[in-house]
Formats: structure tokens, C-alpha cells, sequence
């Protein structure tokens, strides 16, 4: 006989069973009927030993998308490329990446510790039941599990947590990550898309993989935190120069670990109760940035004083706040508001943060700020080195070796560029994109640099050999003061033991006379 004959006859048959039971059913007694239910059931039991799970889309109300069926239709992706036949297409991670599942009723394997496991997917389909020219269909999703009963404890123990945990990573990898800055007490954000990379960010090779390493340890180090019973938290300061990388850096952290970013505008937020609310705003998996620390909290008033004096405010009046209004604007967050803040990060928050500070003037902080256990790792972004010259070169250029590289070496070991105007100099500056222009303009620009400093420095020996000179100048008019006004000290003296000496003789002189007059009155009155 032939397969399809077969199927047909035990279609029939199936067809004829089932139809003898519905009429059967019409006149059987309940109790009757529920006793043949329930050995039915054992008999199916017994030839069929497969458990069934079933993972809806949506659970309780219809609101929320359930977190295992998300978690299950990520895990499922990449084994449903390769073995369903028909598949959904997602476009994600910046329009760039697409993602695929397997369609309704398609059916994957798996494997496990050996064991072999089949997942379906499937979905339930109800029409609602108002009457209406367009008829509304309810679709309910779901994903289903079969494995066979000898490995119930496998499954659904070890198993699923294993699924749960993998597709919640793939999901994490698969994200559109967000730049968050804060408008009040709520956060904005916007999709994150820098293209900062470690590997484009010109630094010592050395010190770059240190700062990865250190990354890469922290992201992964849930159990050792958990184990020591310290926060899942990390503080990193970075200071230097402007133009140094240090914002740069910042992007290149969040797509090494693909974390999110806070971007924390101190000045725009009210006082130290906003602040805490906007903390435990937060999610995990992301990175708290406070851009210069010092600008931010009147720890120090440079750039402050900066921007009061700059050319942009000048040049636009309107643009300068009047002095009452800028005023009463400040923000009230204080130093220990930002104690608190970080202090709470590490106590109050679940997960895993990286928190952030930048700063132009890192002597200038305050030492409670940035003690260890706070910031636990300063990172000093610095001026240009030719080894972190080469690597902006490969990135700009394309080029590894050339005959300019020498002079550029030389004069880099003689004078200070940040990276940001060593890049400036590297972009390309003719349509063909010749690459010796742009040595050039660089060595061009170092070699005034170097003239420049030595100009700065000989007007600086010149205006302290005047400050000097001043000084002395200072001293000896001090010096020719005192003198003076010692030697009219002197004078007075002089003047005032004369004087002394005169009433004495005088008092003297009197004396005699009063005694002549009193001796010619005594003769006179014998
Ligand atoms: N180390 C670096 N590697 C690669 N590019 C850099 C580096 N430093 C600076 N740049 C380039 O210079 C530009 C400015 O750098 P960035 O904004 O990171 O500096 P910063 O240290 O944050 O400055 P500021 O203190 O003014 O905020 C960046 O767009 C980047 O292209
Ligand atoms: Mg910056």
C-alpha cells in the first residue's frame, strides 16, 4: 500500500472514531464520560511520553509583551536561520542589522546537555464577536516546548534558566542604546549611535588595553561583586587637557561594554532632590557621565569666569542672561549632594553603572569627590605622543610609515598638541585626499607650536625678570623708607634730648636764683 493510501485510511478511520464518540458522548452519562476522559488521557500519556510548555506573548492583561516569550524569541533567532524554512525579518540596531525568527508554525530543535528538545511557534486565532464591517481577529501567540518526560527536571530546571539568560544577553547585544540627558527631573534620550572605538582612540597601546581589560573584568564580574559584597559599580575619573579625548573616550566605553549613557547636566537640575530622583531613574547596563565636574560644582570658578568673559556672549548681548536672572537660575546641587548622589548610586541601584566624571582641572577637586572607592580608576588623557600620532595617521590616512614621520617624531617630542588639533591638522585637505598635504600642514603647525612656546616662554622670563625687577625696585624704595624714617626717628630724638638738656640748664639757672634771692632776703631781714 502507499503512504497516501495509508494516510487516507487512517484519516478515515480517525474521522469515523471521532465521529462515533461525539454521538456516543450525546447520550453517555457525565459521570461515564468523565471516567473515559480520564483514561483516555493515561492511555494517550502512556503512548505519547512528550511534555508540552506553551510561552504566550502576552500574560494577565493584554498590556504587557511577556519577558520569557521575548527572551525565548531572541534565544531562538540564530538556531531559526539555520533550520526553519520560513522566517520573520526585524530591522534593529540602527537601522543596520537585521533579525530574524521563525514564522508562525515553523518548528525548531535544540539541543541540551544532550538532550533533544523541539520548539514551535504558533499562535490562536479568535474573532471577536461584535458584529462589524470590519471584523476584528484576536491573535494570540505563543511559543511551544516538547521534550520527552525522563528529563522534566532538566528542562525545566537548568534548561529554561539557561534560555531565559542567553536570550536576555542577545536581546541586551541586539538593543538600540540611548543617549539619556536630563530636562528637569526626567531624562530624554535619543538613539546612541558614536562611532568611538577603542581601537580609533590615540593612546599609548599599553595603557589602552589596561583601560579595556579593566572594562571588560568589571562587566563580567557579577558573582565576584556579589561574592566580596561590594556594589556591581565602577567610578572612573578622567582628566586632562581640552581636546584630549576624554568625551571620546566616554562613547568608546559604552560601545566597548554596549551600555547606555546618562549624560548629567548638573547645572540644569534644581537641588539635591532632583538629583536623587534622576539617580534612581536610571536602568543597569549603562554609564553615568557628569562632563566637567568642576565647571558644574563651584569647586572652582575657571570656566565659570571663562564663559562670563566669552567672545559669543559679548558679541550677542541678548544672549547674556541679565545678572539677577543668571543668578537665581543656578542650580542649589551642592558637594554633598554629589557625595550623596554617587553614594547612592552604589547602595541604592540594582545592576550594573559605570559612573563618570570628566575634568580640565583634576588638583582643583575636591579630594572627597574623587577619593578611591569612589572614583576607583583616574585615567590622565594627555597631550600628543607620536605613538598616539601613528594611530590617528592609520585612521586618517591609512598610513603606517612615512618619510615626514621622522620630523613629526622630533617636534612632538619638543612641543605640545592635544590629539583633537593633531586630528584637525589630518583631515583631509585636497579632493584627492593626498596624504604629504596633510604631514605637512601638521609639521606646519607643530613647528609654530614649538615657535610659539618659545615665545611664550621668553615673554614669561621677560615679564618675571620684570616682576622681578619690580620687586627689587619695591624692596629698595622699602629699604630707602625705612632709612629715612629711621634717621627722622633719629633726628627727633636728637631734637627732644636737647630740648631735655635746655629745661634742665634752665631749671638749673632758676635754682641758682631762687637761692641768691632767697639768701639776699634772709641777710636783709637780720
Ligand atoms: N585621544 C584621541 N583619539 C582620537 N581622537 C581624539 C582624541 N582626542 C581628541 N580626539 C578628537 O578630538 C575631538 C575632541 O575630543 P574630545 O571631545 O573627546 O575632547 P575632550 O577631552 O572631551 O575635550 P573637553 O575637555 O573640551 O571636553 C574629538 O572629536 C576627536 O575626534
Ligand atoms: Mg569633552
Amino acid at each position: 500500500m502507499k503512504p497516501t493510501d495509508m494516510f487516507a485510511q487512517v484519516g478515515s478511520v480517525i474521522a469515523s472514531v471521532m465521529f462515533a464518540w461525539a454521538m456516543f458522548k450525546q447520550y453517555c452519562p457525565y459521570n461515564l464520560q468523565e471516567v473515559i476522559d480520564k483514561y483516555s488521557k493515561r492511555a494517550f500519556a502512556f503512548i505519547y511520553p512528550y511534555i508540552q510548555i506553551s510561552f504566550n506573548e502576552f500574560t494577565g492583561d493584554r498590556f504587557m509583551r511577556s519577558e520569557a516569550y521575548s527572551a525565548i524569541e531572541n534565544y531562538l533567532g540564530s538556531r531559526s536561520s539555520t533550520q526553519a524554512k520560513r522566517l520573520k525579518a526585524d530591522v534593529v540596531k540602527s537601522s543596520q542589522s537585521i533579525i530574524l525568527s521563525m514564522d508562525d508554525h515553523e518548528e525548531v530543535e535544540d539541543e541540551f546537555q544532550g538532550v533533544k528538545l523541539k520548539w514551535a511557534a504558533g499562535k490562536h486565532i479568535s474573532k471577536t464577536q461584535s458584529v462589524s464591517f470590519y471584523p476584528v481577529t484576536d491573535e494570540k501567540k505563543y511559543y511551544r516546548l516538547t521534550f520527552h518526560r525522563r528529563h522534566r527536571q532538566l528542562i525545566l530546571g537548568d534548561y529554561l534558566n539557561h534560555v531565559l539568560k542567553e536570550g536576555n544577553e542577545i536581546k541586551v547585544r541586539n538593543r538600540q542604546r540611548k543617549l539619556y540627558t536630563n530636562s528637569g527631573s526626567y531624562w530624554r534620550h535619543v538613539v546612541f549611535q558614536h562611532p568611538a572605538s577603542f581601537e580609533s582612540l590615540a593612546m599609548e597601546a599599553e595603557r589602552k588595553q589596561e583601560i579595556m581589560d579593566d572594562l571588560v573584568v568589571f562587566s563580567t564580574a557579577e558573582e565576584f561583586y556579589a561574592r566580596i559584597g561590594r556594589a556591581w559599580k565602577r567610578g572612573y575619573l578622567l582628566f586632562g587637557p581640552p581636546g584630549t579625548g576624554k568625551s571620546t573616550m566616554i562613547a568608546a566605553m559604552a560601545n566597548l561594554l554596549n551600555y547606555d549613557i546618562y549624560d548629567l547636566e548638573l547645572t540644569a537640575v534644581k537641588d539635591n532632590t532632583e538629583l536623587r530622583k534622576l539617580l534612581i531613574d536610571t536602568t543597569s547596563r549603562s554609564i553615568i557621565v557628569i562632563e566637567d565636574i568642576d565647571c558644574s560644582l563651584d569647586l572652582t570658578g575657571q570656566r565659570k569666569k571663562k564663559k562670563e568673559e566669552g567672545e559669543g556672549d559679548e558679541k550677542d548681548p541678548k544672549l547674556k542672561l541679565p545678572k539677577e536672572e543668571s543668578e537665581t537660575k543656578q542650580s542649589q546641587v551642592t558637594l554633598s549632594g554629589i557625595l550623596n548622589f554617587v553614594d547612592g548610586l552604589w547602595s541604592a541601584c540594582k545592576g550594573e553603572r559605570l559612573i563618570v566624571f570628566t575634568t580640565n582641572f583634576v588638583e582643583k577637586l575636591d579630594p572627597a569627590l574623587i577619593r578611591k572607592g569612589r572614583m576607583d580608576k583616574h585615567i590622565e588623557l594627555s597631550y600628543c605622543s607620536f605613538e598616539a600620532f601613528q594611530i590617528l595617521a592609520k585612521n586618517y590616512l591609512k598610513l603606517e610609515s612615512h618619510h615626514l614621520f621622522a620630523r613629526i617624531q622630533e617636534l612632538l617630542g619638543e612641543t605640545k598638541m592635544t590629539p583633537a588639533e593633531v586630528a584637525e591638522h589630518l583631515m583631509p585637505k585636497t579632493i584627492s585626499g593626498d596624504a604629504t598635504v596633510c604631514l605637512e600642514s601638521l609639521i606646519g603647525g607643530l613647528e609654530k607650536a614649538k615657535e610659539d612656546a618659545i615665545l611664550k616662554a621668553e615673554e614669561e622670563l621677560k615679564e618675571s625678570a620684570r616682576l622681578k625687577a619690580e620687586e627689587e625696585e619695591k624692596e629698595k624704595e622699602k629699604e630707602k623708607e625705612k632709612t629715612k624714617a629711621e634717621e627722622e626717628e633719629k633726628a627727633k630724638e636728637k631734637d627732644s634730648s636737647k630740648a631735655e638738656e635746655n629745661a634742665k640748664n634752665q631749671v638749673k639757672e632758676n635754682g641758682f636764683c631762687d637761692k641768691g634771692n632767697a639768701e639776699l632776703s634772709n641777710k636783709e631781714k637780720k
